[in-house]
Formats: C-alpha cells, sequence, structure tokens
C-alpha cells in the first residue's frame, strides 16, 4: 500500500505548522492534524472537550463512528517542550491517510488542551511520527500509524516535501523521484531517545566556509524553527545588520529589512542550504518592523532541533528500515 497526503501551512503568512487531511471513522470524519515527527501520540480534538476549549477546531465525535472502540482504562498526557499539554482517553478506529488506511488505529481523544492549542484554531490534533517508545498512554503504549501502517506498506519508510508559504506532501510507502533533485543521502539514525535524532557534518553561513563540525539533533516537523547551539547562532547572527538576542521576544530579533545570509548544513559530503526568506521568519507582534529569526539558540533546550524552517529547504526520507536512517536531498 501506499498513500500521498496535502502538507498545509495553517497560516498564510507564517509556516508555524503544517495540517494534513485525514479521515477517522466510520462515516468518514475528516480532521485536519499536524504530521510531527518529534512526538508519538496521536490524539485529536474531540467531543470531550469542554466547549471552552475549542475555538474553531473540528473534533471527533467517538460516539458517531460505527468502528470506534473504547480501550478501556486507558489514558494520556503529554506536555512538550513549549509547555503546550493535552490528556485525555483513548479509542481505536480506521484511520485514513491519502488513500492509506489502518484499521485499529489508537486514536487519543483530548479531554483536555492547553490554551496554546486551543488558540491554534486550524489544527485539529497530531499525528506523532517520531518512535512508540516516545507514546505516552498508560498503562499500555500504542503503536505509531507509521508503525501499524509499516507492514503493509510497499516500502517502510514515509517521506516529507514541506514548502515555504504553500503545500507540500507527505508520502508513505514510496519515494517520489520527481520531488528531488541530485541523489539521497541517507545518515543513520538513533533511535533511542525515540526521536529521528541524526547527525549532521556541519554548516556555512552564506557564502562562508564551511565548519566541519557534528552537530546532533533531531529532525521534527512539529517544530517550526531550527534549534542550534549558541556558537553557531553567534557566527550566523554577526552577519546580520541590528540583530540582537532579546529576552524581551526571547531568541534573535533583527530589523525586518536586514539582510540575512542563507544557512548551509552538511549531510556527510552533501549540503542542504536553507535560502534566507526562509530565516526571516516572522515580525515579532503583526505590523511590527523588528523580526524574529528562524533559526534560534538550543542552549535552553538541551537538544539540537531541525524544525519546518531546515525541513522544507530539502526533500527528507524517514526509512523506517533496520535500522532506521534519514535521507536528505536537494529539491
Ligand atoms: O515536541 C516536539 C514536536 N511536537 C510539537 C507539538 C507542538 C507543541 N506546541 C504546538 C503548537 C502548535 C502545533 C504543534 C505544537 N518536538 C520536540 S522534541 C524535543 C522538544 C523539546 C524538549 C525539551 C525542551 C524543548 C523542546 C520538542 C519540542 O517541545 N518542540 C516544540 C518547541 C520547541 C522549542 C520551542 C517551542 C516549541
Amino acid at each position: 500500500d501506499t498513500g500521498s497526503a496535502a502538507a498545509i501551512p495553517v497560516n498564510p503568512n507564517y509556516d508555524i505548522a503544517y495540517v494534513t487531511p485525514v479521515s477517522i471513522g466510520t462515516p468518514p470524519q475528516t480532521l485536519h492534524l499536524d504530521f510531527d515527527t518529534g512526538s508519538s501520540d496521536l490524539w485529536v480534538f474531540s467531543s470531550h472537550l469542554p466547549a471552552s476549549q475549542i475555538r474553531g477546531q473540528t473534533i471527533y465525535v467517538p460516539a458517531n463512528s460505527s468502528t470506534a472502540k473504547l480501550l478501556a482504562d486507558h489514558t494520556w498526557s503529554i506536555t512538550y517542550g513549549d509547555g503546550s499539554a493535552s490528556r485525555g482517553n483513548v479509542y481505536v478506529d480506521n484511520f485514513t491517510v491519502g488513500g492509506l488506511t489502518v484499521e485499529n488505529q489508537a486514536v487519543q481523544c483530548a479531554l483536555q488542551v492547553s490554551t496554546s492549542f486551543t488558540r491554534e484554531s486550524n489544527i485539529d490534533g497530531l499525528v506523532g511520527l517520531g518512535f512508540s517508545t516516545l507514546n505516552t498512554v498508560v498503562p499500555k503504549s500504542q503503536l505509531t500509524f507509521f508503525d501499524n501502517a509499516k507492514p503493509h506498506m510497499d516500502e517502510p519508510v514515509f517521506t516529507a516535501d514541506l514548502k515555504w508559504k504553500s503545500e507540500g506532501t507527505y508520502d508513505f510507502g514510496f519515494i517520489d523521484e520527481k520531488k528531488y533533485t541530485g541523489k539521497i543521502t541517507y545518515v543513520p539514525v538513533n533511535t533511542s531517545p525515540g526521536y529521528w535524532t541524526f547527525t549532521s557534518s556541519g554548516y556555512a553561513v552564506g557564502s562562508g566556509n564551511f565548519s566541519a563540525t557534528s552537530i546532533v539533533g533531531i529532525a521534527d516537523t512539529g517544530t517550526s524553527l531550527v534549534y542550534l547551539p549558541p556558537s553557531i547562532l553567534t557566527a550566523y547572527y554577526r552577519q546580520v545588520e541590528g540583530a540582537t538576542s532579546s529576552r524581551t521576544y526571547g531568541g534573535y530579533v533583527f530589523p525586518c529589512n536586514s539582510k540575512l545570509p542563507s544557512f548551509t548544513f552538511g549531510i556527510g559530503e552533501a549540503r542542504i542550504t536553507i535560502p534566507s526568506s526562509y530565516i526571516s521568519y516572522a515580525p515579532v507582534t503583526a505590523g511590527s518592523s523588528t523580526c524574529f529569526g528562524g533559526l534560534q539558540s538550543s542552549s535552553s533546550l538541551g537538544i539540537n532541533i531541525w524544525g519546518d524552517v531546515a525541513l522544507k529547504a530539502a526533500f527528507v526520507v524517514f526509512h523506517g528500515g533496520n535500522p532506521p536512517t534519514i535521507g536528505w536531498a536537494k529539491k
């Protein structure tokens, strides 16, 4: 089996996150979910939520699905690094993405979501595509959509072709040669943290020299920006007129009309360049002439994250073989 579905930016001006239409249950209920390689819970806004926590999201109503079954006495609770959180109970139901169906997929129904999720009216939930070891369901942890679908797939892979301010695709079970140029460079994945953790071979700022240095980080479709060690950030923003690290805004900001260099990172011998337009991320507040950078420091996170700002500069193959690997190509 294979599947292919759109990755749609939730906001027309800034790529805060991308959502993908999915069908759940019988008759099918269509929700738009954030496919997230940085976590492993599939959770949705549901009919169990208080109305005060719903602001325009589409909810999943298990009672309206003839194939929904409550997973008795199972609960879940997740907190992300940005402090956002959700928790609830668990059903199993049919789950379809771009023509690829998994029966008895664990669908975690939210009974409570934090304000940052309530505020995101275009995100109806998340589909975790990290390793199932990170799943938070107790007493028995559940498998991700990818782990459930893998045995039925033509190839045990999914690919991310995210785009800057436009619609991209997630493909499941096949690699679409038309979506990239040149060759795909595969590097090993360390699955023990539970994320798609790999080592980049170094970086360059603009047209400057490439600095060969190992950067251990995760490929994370669920995080908007790129978070890297402070030394790399200093090297980058030193080249940006008026850039400062702002306590007020919690990161590097600069005048929106400043000229930004591109940022290149290494995957083995290969090089992926993030255009400067991706790094001038967004005004700090609507209409401000101060912009927030798409590259930020990972010093307070304890982990380097290659989020959407980096992923949309490449065609990325998440290969779930034994052992898993991750492939990067230009496009
Ligand atoms: O959780 C994810 C991906 N799902 C995000 C879902 C989501 C959370 N609010 C959302 C809001 C809208 C849509 C999706 C989400 N990735 C990972 S792996 C390790 C960390 C981490 C661990 C410790 C400390 C920091 C990060 C994170 C993390 O917290 N990223 C978000 C972030 C990272 C940095 C700054 C802000 C946010």
